[in-house]
């Protein structure tokens, strides 16, 4: 292996600590904490994990952490009345609708139901053309998470050649929104892109966000190529990614790893945005720079 490994849970404890700061400094100026609301309906034992891994980090970083737990056979109604609630709820800035919902709702219409000032999930279609136009919003936090590791990796990105594999709305299509704005050279590649290789051979940055795994092989990049690796894919060799790891390190300048790598910035990028909101909330200034 010669390509240098991003490390993601570092980047990520750095950036909770940031957070943790500015919320002190916040509490002190709005006489409250920054409050995070999480939804989980049904008992999808990865969505568990994840959502006491974000009540635990709220906390951690010195925020209220509201936890809503319902059963699997929630109505699509009941969901929504739940959402008017906490839309309404001064104490709450942030919500977030675990992914993915049980069969029978509609992720879709529960998502646009959020408040996009509150939506700190970023998944709101008035965050999604905020981004889109270049205004203030919510970015979903997995390619915010990807965006910071490759800045703290390259510095500026701008002129290079980035290849976006996966156009889901949730990581492809805003990750390509954000290296445009950050002035790359944007290919979206997906399942139906004729010649991947092709496209890769001059890619100086790969963001892999297909779910299948080891689907992007080494021998396709393009020599020092940075590579982010976002899948998380169960298999009978455990959890591994989009990339084929090994061969992509024998190639990549540099390469995250699956776990370790996007994962743990997804959730420090939640506690940002939370911050966030919470001042834009409360009319308290934070610096552009600070986090
Ligand atoms: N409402 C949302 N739902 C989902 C999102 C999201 O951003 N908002 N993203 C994913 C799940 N997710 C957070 O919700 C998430 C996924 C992975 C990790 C993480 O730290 N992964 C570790 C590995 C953990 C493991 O063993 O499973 C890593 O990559 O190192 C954090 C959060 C779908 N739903």
């Amino acid at each position: 292996m010669t390509a240098e490994l991003i490390d993601g849970k570092k980047a990520a404890e750095r950036l909770r600590g940031q957070v943790a700061e500015l919320a002190a400094a916040f509490a002190a100026d709005a006489g409250r904490k920054p409050g995070l609301a999480v939804v989980l309906v049904g008992e999808d034992p990865a969505s568990s994990v994840y959502v006491r891994s974000k009540g635990k980090a709220t906390v951690a970083a010195g925020m209220e952490s509201f936890e809503h737990r319902l059963p699997v056979d929630t109505d699509q109604d009941d969901l929504i009345a739940l959402v008017d609630r906490l839309n309404a709820d001064p104490a709450v800035d942030g919500i977030l609708v675990q992914l993915p919902l049980p069969d029978g709702l509609d992720a879709q219409a529960v998502l646009t139901r959020i408040d996009p000032d509150k939506d700190v999930d970023g998944f709101h279609p008035v965050n999604a053309g905020r981004l889109a136009t270049g205004l203030n919003g919510f970015v979903p936090c997995t390619p915010y998470g990807c965006l910071m590791l490759l800045k703290s990796q390259l510095g500026d990105l701008s002129g290079l050649n980035a290849v976006v594999i996966g156009r889901s709305n949730i990581v492809g299509k805003p990750m390509a929104a954000l290296l445009t704005a950050a002035d790359c050279t944007v290919t979206i590649a997906h399942s139906r892109t004729k010649n991947l290789p092709h496209h890769l051979a001059h890619a100086d940055i790969v963001v892999a966000a297909v779910g299948r795994p080891g689907f992007v092989r080494g021998e396709w990049l393009k020599p020092g190529a940075t590579v982010i690796d976002v899948g998380i894919n169960r298999t009978a060799d455990g959890l591994v990614g989009d990339v084929e790891f090994e061969g992509a390190a024998s190639i990549a300048g540099a390469i995250t790893p699956v776990p370790g790598g996007v994962g743990p910035m997804t959730i420090a990028c939640l506690l940002r945005n939370t911050l966030v909101a919470a001042h834009r909330r409360e009319g308290i200034a934070l610096a552009a720079d600070a986090i």
